[in-house]
């Protein structure tokens, strides 16, 4: 694994990312999308922190943030204040490619889907790490949450170049200590706190993408 410096290492909290998912939920229950995109940074610098075996999966996800990123700088940046609001303008404005790809490949709704199914994963792998024993592994807590979840939306090279990158996950130990939480104590007692926000944020979404029918976007 190639760790950070000790240095580096104190300018990096890994609750802190976390964090951003709690404030991506406005009072109203809606999904702010400028802090779920720095949710994602987060971890995708956390990822980055894991080695440059990983390096075609952040890329991947950080060329989702960009995409959701420019909809939210752009000119109609107001629309995509929240998951809800870009829903209901792109819906309205026949911006989304429901059924098979065509004149907007890369619209919010469709990017942000990616995410979603991502967070799945981030919150199954999350429940795995936070009752895990002390010789757990993370590669196969890893692949079993990937195996659930995001892997049925994904063709054979992509489950087994994800399948061979898992198995270079550092031991549980060590992996709690790239996260800079504490002691594997407080990084479970951390762990407990943050998995019901990612949960809440994840079915908020999943429901949202349910009513409009806008699961199985190409
Ligand atoms: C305390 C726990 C710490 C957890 C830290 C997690 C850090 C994870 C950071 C980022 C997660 C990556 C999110 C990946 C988004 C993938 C989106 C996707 O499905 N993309 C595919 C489809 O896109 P389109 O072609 O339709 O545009 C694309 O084909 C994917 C390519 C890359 C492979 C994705 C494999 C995802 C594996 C997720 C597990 C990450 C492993 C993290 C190890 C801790």
């Amino acid at each position: 694994m190639a760790g950070p410096a000790a240095s580096e290492n104190q300018n990096f909290c890994f609750k802190e990312e976390l964090d951003a998912f709690k404030l991506s939920l406005s009072p109203t229950k809606e999904v702010i999308l400028e802090h779920y995109l720095a949710g994602w940074s987060g971890l995708v610098k956390f990822l980055n922190r894991l080695g440059n075996v990983f390096g075609f999966i952040s890329k991947d996800a950080s060329s989702k943030i960009q995409i959701l990123r420019n909809f939210l700088n752009g000119e109609s940046g107001s629309e995509y204040f929240t998951v809800q609001s870009m829903v209901k303008y792109e819906l309205e404005n026949k911006l989304v490619d429901l059924k098979k790809a065509g004149s907007h490949p890369e619209s919010g709704c469709r990017t942000l889907l990616r995410l979603h199914r991502a967070l799945r994963w981030l919150e199954l792998f999350l429940e795995r790490l936070r009752t895990s024993q002390e010789d757990g592994k993370t590669s196969a807590m890893c692949a079993e949450s990937y195996n659930e979840s995001l892997a049925q939306f994904h063709p054979w090279v992509v489950r087994k170049a994800a399948g061979l990158a898992f198995c270079m996950l550092p031991g549980r130990l060590a992996f709690f200590e790239v996260m800079n939480v504490g002691t594997p104590d407080q990084v479970v007692a951390m762990l407990g706190e943050a998995l019901p926000v990612v949960t809440e944020v994840y079915q908020i979404t999943q429901e949202l993408y349910a009513k409009h029918d806008l699961l199985d976007i190409p």
